[in-house]
């Protein structure tokens, strides 16, 4: 079996860019990125909306919470405790949010019942992501995470298909044309630092 597809090699040079960005780029990106989300109506109607802490030069969404609206509520990703259950957990992020390193060392909160949200109850979800193409496919860290966990989506009708997925990148993730693999679920926007994207 090769080591590596072309789809590992893209995946390999867009995280060392990614990883490469200066903090003052990222920060002045995040703020346009935030920006350009908070004009959205897919935004402004949303009350529970998961974001993602980034890691090793990913997009930051963080700066959207700041600006959040009255009544919005934020979630972090965690992954299922349970070993062989390969989804994403979201818990509720706040003053009082406890953090520890995952696996994949990700900082992420302690994962209370009480503090869960269902993925299907989440009027918005801020994916991180490596690529993306026009059609709003998404290549993500390769570990199949957000692809198991809103898996219920591809049942859904185009009208009843919730929660909205959107991602947030820099414009030179952006690719041409990514292969589009039965499991994978498609973005729904995408915001970068000079717009954004409806697919
Ligand atoms: N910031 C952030 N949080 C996230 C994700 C993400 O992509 N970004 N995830 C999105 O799904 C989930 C975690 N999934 C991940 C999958 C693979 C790797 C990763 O870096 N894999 C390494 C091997 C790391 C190791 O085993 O130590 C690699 O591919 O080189 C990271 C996160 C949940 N939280
Ligand atoms: N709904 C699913 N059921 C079972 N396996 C799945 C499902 N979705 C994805 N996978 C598996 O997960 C693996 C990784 O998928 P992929 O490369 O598309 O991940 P990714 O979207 O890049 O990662 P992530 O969502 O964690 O950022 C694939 O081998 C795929 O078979």
């Amino acid at each position: 079996m090769p080591t590596s597809t072309p789809e590992h090699i893209q995946r390999r040079l867009l995280r060392r860019q990614r990883a490469a960005l200066t903090p003052q780029v990222q920060q002045q990106c995040a703020a346009s990125m935030a920006r350009h989300l908070r004009q959205q109506s897919v935004f402004r109607n949303a009350r529970h909306i998961a974001l993602y802490l980034p890691v090793r030069g990913e997009a930051d969404p963080r700066g959207i919470r700041r600006h959040a609206l009255p009544r919005q509520q934020f979630y972090l990703p965690v992954l299922s405790p349970f070993r062989h259950d390969k989804r994403l957990w979201f818990i509720r992020w706040n003053a009082q949010t406890r953090f520890r390193l995952n696996r994949f060392r990700i900082p992420e909160p302690l994962p209370h019942y009480r503090q869960q949200r269902a993925a299907r109850w989440l009027d918005l979800v801020v994916t991180p992501l490596v690529a993306f193409d026009r059609s709003g496919t998404r290549m993500g860290m390769g570990g199949g995470f957000y692809d198991r966990t809103f898996a219920f989506k591809r049942r859904a009708t185009l009208h009843t298909s919730r929660p909205p997925l959107i991602g947030i990148a820099y414009d030179f993730q952006a690719i041409d044309k990514l292969v589009r693999q039965p499991w994978d679920i498609p973005l729904n926007g995408l915001v970068s630092e000079t717009q954004f994207f409806h697919f």
